[in-house]
Formats: structure tokens, C-alpha cells, sequence
């Protein structure tokens, strides 16, 4: 149940060029198809576990930091960057990664958690199936292995097609998702009641900054991915501090449905709230059918990440591709991927920022504000990103210690920054020419300004 738009992200036959300015929507526009993203099954479930941890109240800070603030802020910024370059995040990653980077970088990156987001909400529809077929999914391996399997082949068939054959999702999608939404609602005031909602204080199982870096860890690829969509828009400071109002306005409701359903259950596995609230058979249909465009968009995303990886151009290598990486992906899902949802979200909110920094502190403070095509692989973004990410990474596990994501992103950029000085002074290339010099004295062939 989300928009189309996240296959720019990927998109091998994406134009270089800028989207011109007569073509630049008002924000409202863009605002509502980035918000699009936030509409998702994983947001209730994320609400899901924090009402495993919180009441009511906690949860209110939880989302209006982690959303209003964390979030919200570095939307903005990646968004900016789209607005003033009119490009795309693969585009935008040229710059300071370098052609050759980017294309593997951002590939494998959209690959892995393209194939974790399909293969997890994968895991769910097969729940959801075999609750409505009368199938104990925690018990009963066998027949839950083969409903998992077929709604899989199911999901991934269209996109394996192709693109072409998606465009219809949305529109069961979407009313379905809205469907679940109100009988969410319904079902939770009707067999918990608001008294018991409102009086819910569990016993906290995780600390509030665990809990805000759940909600960062399922919208943080936003960090990266915001240009592809403010790349429609106007290049205003205004205009780019609005747009992320579609994912706050969609996502505050939504991850807040998610905790009111799962009272008295709180945990991730949204099939069991469901049943726990008496949700009939129809229920569980279109929780499936509520999953599809987004089971399309990872899945295409995931086939097509592949297909620039391995430089396939053909349409039947990219099927192939992205049949292989839908078999991988079942594999996961029956080994138990929803167990490690958590540690799913904590893994996206270690690679992204990393990524973002690089991307912010090339932009702002080394190209002021020009996107330059650089081909070829920086290694100081190299360097950088694996710092970024080990500092997620001790942030997160060894040391835990504030946002780990926002920490990643943070360091990342201060050493791409501290690297790239170096490297001009000491051993200068295409990459650490400054952009005036490069403008006055014809673009070197390796770079070309735009
Ligand atoms: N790609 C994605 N698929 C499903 N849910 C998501 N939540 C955030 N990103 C998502």
C-alpha cells in the first residue's frame, strides 16, 4: 500500500538530467506521494511492539521525536538536495561516491533490504493466510512452509512480468489498507474499549531510545530515497520542510493504530493482534491485499538492483534476476525472518545514514550545492561509509548509546569531509577539484558539470 515512486530509486535507464523547472509541482504534491511511502503494514507492527513497551502517553514522545524532529529534519535535508539538483539518489550518489560506487553501493544496498522488507512482509501474508485457513502458523511448519510459498510466488508474479503489470495494485491496495485501519479501530474500542487503551502501562522492555530508533529504523532509507521524490519540487528551503509532512501526517495515525490494536498483546506479530481482537476472516484477506503494491515495489526494486548490479539490460535477465532473488527471499522468510524484525529495522538504520551523510556533507560543504557526474569509485566515500557504519554498528550493539543512526550519518559525513581535504592537499583528483576551478577551466573528461 505505497506509492509508486521508490523505483526511481533504482531505475537503470533513469535520465541524468535534471526534471526541468517548468516542471516542478507545488509541495503539496510531492508531500502527498512521499507520504504514500509511510503506508505500510510494518508501521502498525512497529506500533505493534511499542505497545509491548509503553503506554499511551510515552508513545506520544516516542513519535513526536522520533517523526517530528529526527526524522522530519534529515528528510528535509535529502530532500533539498533533490529539489536543488532535480535528480534522483542514484544520481545524486555520482557526485561524491562516483559512478562506478554509486551504482554498486546504492544497488547493494536496495538489494538487501528491498529482499528483507518483501521476504518479511511475505512472512506476514503467509500468517495471515493460514489464520484465515484455519492453519496454527506457530505450530504447524508444513502447511504454513506451503501457503508462505504460494502467496510469494503470488506476490512476486506481476513484477516478475514487469512493471507495466503493476499499475493496478494500488487500487485494491489502498481501500484495503484503509479497511484494516478502520477495523482496527474499530475492533480495539470495541473488544478492549478506551478505558484499558488509555490505562495500558506495561512493563517497559526497552528503553526510550530503542524505541525511537525503531520508528527511525523503518523510515531512515527516506534519508537517501527523499530526492527521488522533491526532485519534483520547487528548489525553496519552504517547500522542502513541508514535503516531509506527508510522512509525519500519515505515519504519526498509523504506527498510533498499530499500538491501540495491539494492547494487552504487544508484540510485532500483527496476525496474532488481529486474532486477539476477534478480526474475521475477511480480515486476514485484506491484510494480504493491503501488502501488495509495497510487495511489488520491493520486489521490481530488488530484481532491478540486481539487474544494474550484474550490468543485465536485457528485460528477460532482469525476470530471471528477480525470479532468483524472490526464491532467496522465500528461503528467508520460512527461516524465520519476522523473528528479527527488530533487528531488521536496527540493520536499515545502520547502512542508510552512512550513505545520507556522505551524500549531505559532499553536497553542502565540499560541491556547494552542485551536483557534479563523477565517474569512477571515490574511495574517500569508501572510507567514510565503513566508518559511519562501524559507529552505527558499536553505537548500536557494543556500546549502546544514543541514536545509532543519527551518530552513522553524523560521522560518516565529518570524515568524507576531513578525507577529501586530505586527499586535496595531498594527492588531488577529479573528486576533490574544487567546483569553481572545474567550472573555469573545462570540465575534466573523468567529471561533468551539469
Ligand atoms: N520498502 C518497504 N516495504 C515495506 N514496508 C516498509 N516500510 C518502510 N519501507 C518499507
Amino acid at each position: 500500500m505505497e506509492g509508486k515512486a521508490k523505483s526511481h530509486a533504482v531505475g537503470k535507464d533513469e535520465a541524468l538530467s535534471a526534471i526541468p523547472m517548468d516542471k516542478r509541482q507545488h509541495w503539496v504534491t510531492p508531500a502527498m506521494i512521499f507520504g504514500g511511502l509511510e503506508f505500510t503494514i510494518p508501521v502498525l507492527m512497529v506500533g505493534a511492539t511499542l505497545a509491548g513497551a509503553f503506554g499511551m502517553s510515552q508513545i506520544f514522545w516516542i513519535l513526536l521525536i522520533s517523526l517530528f524532529v529526527v526524522q522530519w529534519i534529515g528528510n528535509a535535508v535529502a530532500g533539498y538536495i533533490g529539489a536543488k539538483t532535480g535528480r534522483s539518489s542514484s544520481v545524486i550518489a555520482r557526485t561524491s561516491f562516483g559512478a562506478a560506487q554509486a551504482r554498486f553501493i546504492v544497488g547493494i544496498t536496495i538489494f538487501i533490504v528491498s529482499l528483507g522488507w518483501w521476504a518479511l512482509q511475505t512472512a506476514v501474508a503467509g500468517n495471515a493466510i493460514s489464520a484465515m485457513l484455519g492453519i496454527d502458523y506457530e505450530n504447524q511448519f508444513g502447511p504454513w512452509a506451503l501457503v508462505t510459498i504460494v502467496v510469494g510466488l503470488l506476490f512476486a508474479i506481476p513484477s516478475i512480468i514487469g512493471y507495466g503489470s503493476m499499475k493496478w495494485t494500488d487500487y485494491f491496495a489502498v481501500p484495503a489498507g484503509l479497511l484494516l485501519i478502520a477495523g482496527g479501530i474499530f475492533y480495539a474500542l470495541q473488544n478492549t474499549g478506551i478505558d484499558t487503551i488509555m490505562a495500558w502501562r506495561p512493563e517497559p522492555s526497552m528503553t526510550f531510545l530503542a524505541a525511537l530508533s525503531l520508528v527511525i529504523g523503518i523510515n531512515v532509507s527516506q534519508w537517501v530515497i527523499a530526492s527521488d521524490y522533491t526532485r519534483y519540487a520547487k528548489p525553496k528551503v519552504k517547500d522542502n520542510v513541508l514535503i516531509p509532512l506527508g510522512i509525519v501526517a500519515v505515519g504519526f495515525p498509523l504506527f498510533y493504530v498499530g499500538a491501540i490494536m495491539s494492547v494487552g498483546v504487544g508484540d510485532a506479530d500483527i496476525v496474532n493482534v488481529m486474532m486477539n481482537l476477534g478480526f474475521p476472516v475477511w480480515g486476514f484477506l485484506i491484510l494480504w491485499f493491503a501488502t501488495w503494491t509495497s510487495q511489488l515495489v520491493n520486489n521490481y526494486s530488488m530484481g532491478l538492483a540486481m539487474a544494474n548490479i550484474f550490468n543485465v539490460n536485457s528485460n528477460k535477465g532482469r525476470a530471471i534476476l528477480t525470479f532468483i532473488g524472490t526464491i532467496i527471499a522465500i528461503i528467508i522468510a520460512l527461516a524465520g525472518i519476522l523473528e528479527y524484525f527488530m533487528d531488521f529495522l536496527y540493520m536499515t538504520a545502520l547502512i542508510y545514514p552512512a550513505i545520507a551523510g556522505i551524500m549531505m556533507a559532499d553536497f553542502f560543504f565540499i560541491r556547494k550545492q552542485q551536483w557534479v557526474d563523477n565517474q569512477g569509485w571515490n574511495w574517500m566515500a569508501t572510507i567514510a561509509m565503513v566508518f559511519g557504519v562501524l559507529v552505527g554498528y558499536f553505537t548500536q550493539y557494543v556500546y549502546t548509546f544514543g541514536l545509532p543512526a543519527v551518530q552513522s550519518l553524523i560521522a560518516a559525513g565529518i570524515v568524507y569531509f576531513v578525507a577529501m581535504k586530505v586527499k586535496a592537499a595531498v594527492k588531488p583528483d577529479h573528486f576533490t577539484v574544487p567546483v569553481e576551478s572545474s567550472k573555469e577551466q573545462g570540465v575534466n573528461e573523468k567529471t561533468e558539470l551539469v
